[in-house]
């Protein structure tokens, strides 16, 4: 006998009538399987179709993208061949509920719990147990199977855990059950949150109670309400942030949500796509309803979709995962770069970065990463050109250099989604870049035209570094230091430009700061810093900025004193003040003496919830104000 069993995994395709109409050899370990609760079913046909196949759906089935050749007979028989037979009789044969979905117990399926118990401990294998067993029992059929299967929701387990996912999405959450599967995998720590997109409001009160019972609660945070305003409001802020999309709401928007979760979604991170298969009805033209379109048209386009990696996984109903690729293109918005793997080191020319770069680089090795460096490399004649004429060949210059910079970007893209031990170490980026062009806007050497264009090809780059490590020196120090490394563009240079560069890198150093987005280290480097005292300070990171001092002198302590506040400070942030307040509050507390800094934090940098967008602004516009008001009048003067 030669013939094949076909299945989707936990497919519930079946109408037994088809299975048990074909040859006798599959009929045994249907029941079986059937008799042991087993949520596959199998479909089989010989090696000439027809015999087993009068009905058109199977047929359509076999050739839908989700069917897959699963064993031949004889490893199907193998299988089945100690399952208890037990209660099959009784067992009413098209009673899809019945075998729908349940736990499998049977040892020969054991594969389908987390025996390790790493990443559904005992809690969540409970809730994933008592989700279904309540999904089956108390919602009518037709809502029931919508919950994905047993299989799935370890799928969705493996997917998250195995690319490191820490901002998840999920799109339709129904009971809970592939949510509880997404944010058990989840990496654990404190920023590890899940987004569930969920309309419906009892589902989501029940799916809440699972999340409390798994110990996930305060990993998710449910968004209660239309999906597509919610995905909307979070595209506003959020773009290029999730590590993994579960997409499972309404198959007539798929095209939409693909588009939506795409942008919300980081490079190198995984979308999953549900029911994909759709009972088979996507592969059968005859099928033309609303849902079935949506799904079909979603795969033809991801089929054609340059931006994607896709594949179709033939378990349950179907699924497509698709991995986000890095473009070409720098000011693609959503192309934000993989997580904690660039580190941008930034400070005044000469201060001593390409030293700090190249140690970091043979540290970094040591430690089993593959961090590589990219830098701008100018024409050497072109930058002896700017630096002999600013006034002639200031915007030009700076624009070829942010060409340079945005390229860097693109680079750097590329070098990290190749390997999840790479690490882009970057010499000077955009970051950087830009306070030239400001600074070189300040002093005269470009109009306000050119610096508007400047702004506006600037602004087009998406550039999230994970570390921003900031080296500050006195512009004293930096001459010094460019005077010995002799570099001959560099030998014109004049303390006064180092010091217009100090002020402008210092004051984009605080925006950065409040913006709260990049992790900062601010290094004094008077005396150079090792890369072993940075790489112990990220090690030990748990603050978002930091600022370290690691000599004793005071020469620049006043320039960044005001990063260390006292602790109420935070608290009356929360509070509400008024600008005016928010002065009188800097003065009281005599910050414009402070002498005595060693490490600080900013904590609320991490709980940006708790403050107002107004209030970070008028906080960072107070203190850039203190900054220049206090430490840069004579530069103010000088440019004037
Ligand atoms: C297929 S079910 C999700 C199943 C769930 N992922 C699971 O495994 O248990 C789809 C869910 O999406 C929700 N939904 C449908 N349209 C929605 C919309 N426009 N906004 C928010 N939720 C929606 C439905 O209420 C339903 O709970």
């Amino acid at each position: 006998m030669n013939a094949f069993l076909y299945g989707v995994i936990g497919q519930t395709y079946q109408r037994n009538s088809y299975t048990v109409r074909g040859s006798k050899s599959f009929v045994k370990p249907l029941k079986l399987f059937k008799a042991n609760n087993i949520t596959n079913t199998l479909i089989a046909c010989t090696n000439d179709n027809q015999q087993v196949n009068p009905n058109p759906d199977l047929t359509s089935l076999l050739s839908a993208p989700g069917s897959l050749l699963l064993h031949d007979l004889e490893t199907i028989h193998q299988l089945v061949k100690d399952m208890k037979e037990e209660s099959f009789e009784n067992q009413k044969e098209d009673d899809d509920s019945k075998i729908f979905g349940r736990t499998l117990t049977e040892q020969k399926f054991r594969f389908l719990q987390d025996l390790s118990g790493v990443i559904w401990n005992e809690k969540v294998a409970e809730a994933l147990k008592h989700i279904r067993e309540l999904t089956l029992t108390q919602f009518p059929y037709e809502e029931a199977c919508m919950m994905i299967s047993p299989e799935q929701g370890k799928f969705l387990s493996f997917l998250v855990r195995a690319i490191g996912a820490r901002r998840c999405l999920e799109i339709g959450t129904f009971t809970g059950y592939s949510s509880v599967c997404i944010a058990a995998a989840m990496r654990e720590d404190n920023e590890s949150i899940l987004y569930c997109l969920e309309h419906n409001e009892s589902y989501a009160r029940t799916a809440q109670r699972e999340w409390t019972s798994a110990g996930l609660l305060d990993k998710v945070r449910l968004v209660l309400g239309d999906a597509m305003t919610a995905l909307q409001n979070l595209a506003v802020e959020k773009r290029g942030w999730f590590d993994f999309i579960f997409v499972d709401a309404e198959k007539e928007k798929y095209r939409e949500y693909y588009e939506i979760s795409l942008a919300l979604l980081r490079v190198g991170g995984v979308l999953c796509i549900d029911d994909t298969c759709w009972s088979g009805r996507v592969a059968d033209e005859k099928y033309q309803d609303s849902e079935t379109l949506g799904i079909r048209d979603l795969l033809d386009f991801m089929q054609q979709d340059s931006r994607v990696f896709a594949c179709p996984i033939p378990i349950f109903d179907g699924m497509v995962v698709a991995l986000k690729l890095p473009t070409t293109s720098h000011c693609d918005k959503s192309q934000i770069l993989l997580s904690q793997k660039i580190i941008d080191v930034e400070g005044n020319i000469a201060v001593g970065k390409t030293c700090l770069v190249q140690s970091l680089l043979s540290r970094l090795e040591t430690r089993g990463m593959t961090p590589c460096v990219f830098e701008e490399d100018p024409n050497h004649a072109f930058l002896a050109a700017f630096y002999d004429k600013p006034e002639t060949f200031g915007f030009s210059f700076q624009m070829y250099m942010l060409k340079l910079a945005q390229q860097v970007v693109i680079k750097s893209q590329h070098y990290l989604f190749r390997d999840s031990s790479n690490v882009a170490l970057i010499d000077r980026s955009v970051w950087g870049n830009r306070v030239f062009a400001e600074c070189n806007y300040h002093l005269g050497n470009f109009s306000r035209e050119e610096y508007e264009i400047y702004e506006s090809v600037y602004n087009e780059t998406q550039f999230q570094p994970d570390y921003l490590i900031y080296l500050d020196a006195s512009p004293t120090v930096c001459l010094e230091r460019a005077k010995k490394r002799g570099r001959s563009a560099e030998q014109g240079l004049q303390l006064s430009y180092l010091e217009a560069l100090d002020t402008f890198h210092l004051q984009h150093l605080i925006s950065t700061i409040f913006e709260g987005r990049v992790k900062v280290l601010v290094f004094n480097c008077h005396i150079f810093c090792t890369a072993e005292q940075i790489l112990e300070k990220m090690r030990g990171d748990s603050y978002d900025c930091k600022l370290i001092w690691n000599d004793q002198s005071t020469e620049r302590k006043e320039y960044l004193w005001f990063l260390h506040l006292p602790e109420d400070c935070y608290y009356k942030m929360a509070k509400g003040m008024t600008n005016e307040e928010w002065f009188d509050l800097l003065y009281s507390w005599n910050l414009f003496q402070t002498t005595e800094i060693t490490d600080i934090c900013l904590p609320w940098l991490t709980s940006q919830d708790q403050v107002t967008s107004y209030q970070y602004q008028a906080f960072k516009r107070l203190v850039c104000f203190a900054l220049s008001a206090s430490i840069t009048v004579q530069f103010y003067k000088h440019i004037k």
